[in-house]
């Protein structure tokens, strides 16, 4: 006799949830069984997160039935689902920097603190997680960071755990030991709820695959079955743009390191050693390596907040730059377009307008300002602007950055600094959080102003991006970094052998 088939763990029926200037859910089914690892796919704006947030109790539908382990109910706060066995772990952490991983914890979890420390010592060895219940959380890895949510998720014993987007921060070793740690989990029962941009993850991981369009439930697969393209059109409901990136000589110097040393102002940070690098108008060049390797430092010296030494550290168009902070350069008229990695926070306030947003760097240049007065509709026009090119799904230039979905507004500050037409344009990150066709319109964009003389440097962890867009190729790896080569001549083994920090390899043919 054949066993029936688990009861769905949860199943949604019907759920809606509309903001004022969009359904952001609109009657959604789905059902999630004991131990399925499933993912939620699509756009940027499509509803995913909100419809996370419902079931996390963080945000009420408008409609629609919630069914747990065959009751149905209604989710009202955080604090009910986890008593429910609901765990969730956020995109963005919640840890107090200046607590031990053990006190972190305890604030959610009601445990005299020695029982706490075995148990965390417990769950995170059995779990392949390891932490120290002791550690501060600012002397922790970012993937260090997202192991103390997990592991305060699974001393809750959930039986359905929900991941935004887990994987944008970690290295694909704490990748690969994510995955692992979360087949484990299905495999003794949990339900597992996957966010993702990353197709290929989905792929591995997933066995059922949800997507979403415009707030709606667009198609159902199984990822193993699928292709890239082929979950790309679903979430699309089109083919994935192109990127081709034409041989051009590149133009005159426009940035360049010389031999920079820095020290980290972070007692845990990288420093950099004797970092040389020259960024020519009309090309893209691209810095591959593992976040954690002295790209924060790299930034910090690039965008002025970390003054140098001495002042021929850094050039921008000629102009030894290197003692002037982020203001004295934008007054000087450099040209610097710059993207920093943490976008939330440094490139945008998430209280203010989309268009005081774009006030906030654009103010001395798109002729936004008349004398000492700002030009409200220049302004506006601008931000509409950038809406409209970089398919910010937002109602317009008045929303709120804080009401835009994450992927929107990443999409609405790298437009920003892209349409702000800059001779050096500095990005870190291009893509993260954002979904694969807005990738693709970024790294066109990025291609396009390359086309036009621009000289851009882009610090990513993707290779395959630097791969697509890049014509040249250097790795930084524990603050030092490699040459820059042609990518034609690079190799996925040979970047990956560099990250490693020998770059005596190959460097015979390479230029200075
Ligand atoms: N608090 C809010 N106020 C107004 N609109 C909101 C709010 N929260 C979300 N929205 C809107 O609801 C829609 C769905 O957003 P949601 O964050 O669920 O998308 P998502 O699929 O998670 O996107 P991303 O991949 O960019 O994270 C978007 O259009 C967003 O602007």
């Amino acid at each position: 006799m054949n066993a029936p088939p688990p009861a769905a763990r949860l199943s949604l029926r019907g759920i809606s949830k509309r903001y004022p200037s969009v359904i952001a859910n609109d009657a959604i089914d789905l059902d999630i069984a004991p131990g399925e690892i499933h993912a939620v796919l699509g756009e940027n704006g499509a509803g995913k997160s909100t419809l996370m947030k419902i079931i996390y109790g963080v945000t009420r539908p408008d409609a629609g039935e919630i069914v747990w382990e065959g009751r149905k109910l209604a989710i009202s706060s955080p604090s009910m689902a986890r008593e429910l066995g609901i765990g969730m772990v956020f995109q963005h952490f919640s840890l107090f920097e200046t607590l031990t991983v053990a006190e972190n914890i305890a604030l959610s979890i009601d445990r005299p603190q020695a029982e706490l420390h075995d148990e965390i010592r417990e769950v995170s060895t059995r779990y392949g997680l390891p932490l120290d219940p002791a550690r501060l959380v600012h002397s922790l890895s970012v993937g260090e960071r997202q192991r103390v949510e997990i592991v305060r998720c699974l001393l809750q014993k959930p039986r359905l755990l929900i991941m935004d987007e887990p994987t944008s921060v970690l290295t694909p070793q704490a990748v690969q030991q994510l995955f692992a740690t979360l087949r484990r989990l299905a495999g003794e029962g949990c339900s597992i709820l996957y966010i993702s941009h990353k197709l290929d993850e989905i792929r591995a991981l997933c066995e059922r695959a949800t997507v979403l369009r415009g707030g709606r439930v667009s198609g159902e697969a199984d990822p193993r079955l699928e292709s890239n393209d082929s979950l790309a059109r679903m979430m699309i409901g089109g083919e994935l743009p192109a990127c081709t990136l034409n041989p051009q000589a590149p133009g005159e110097l426009r940035l360049a390191l010389n031999g920079l040393s820095l020290t980290s102002d972070d007692p845990f940070g990288t420093a950099l050693q004797d970092v040389s690098l020259a960024v020519h108008g009309g090309e893209i060049v691209g810095i591959a390596g593992i976040s954690g390797n002295g790209q924060q430092e790299l930034l910090a010296a690039l965008s002025g907040e970390k003054k140098l030494a001495r002042a021929d550290g850094l050039s921008l168009r000629g102009v030894a730059a290197g003692k002037l902070g982020p203001s004295a350069r934008r007054a000087l008229g450099l040209g610097l377009g710059f993207v920093p990695e943490e976008r939330l926070g440094r490139g945008a306030v998430p209280e203010m307008s989309l268009a005081d947003n774009a006030l906030l760097t654009g103010a001395t240049r798109a002729g936004m300002l008349k004398g000492p007065w700002i030009q409200r509709s220049k302004v506006r026009e601008f931000a509409r602007e950038v809406i409209a090119r970089f398919k910010v799904k937002a109602p317009d230039e008045d929303a709120l950055a804080q009401s835009l979905s994450g992927g929107n507004l990443q999409k609405f500050i790298i437009g920003r600094e892209v349409m702000l037409a800059p001779e050096v344009m500095v990005v870190a990150q291009p893509t993260w959080g954002v979904d694969v066709g807005a990738a693709m319109l970024i790294r066109n964009a990025l291609i396009d102003m390359r086309n036009r003389g621009v000289a851009v440097l882009v610090i990513s962890e993707e290779l395959d991006e630097l791969f697509m867009i890049c014509d040249r190729i250097a790795v930084l790896a524990d603050g030092r970094l490699s040459p820059a080569i042609a990518t034609a001549d690079a190799s996925v083994e040979l970047i990956g052998r560099w990250m490693s920090g020998d770059f005596s390899e190959k460097d015979s043919h390479v230029p200075a």
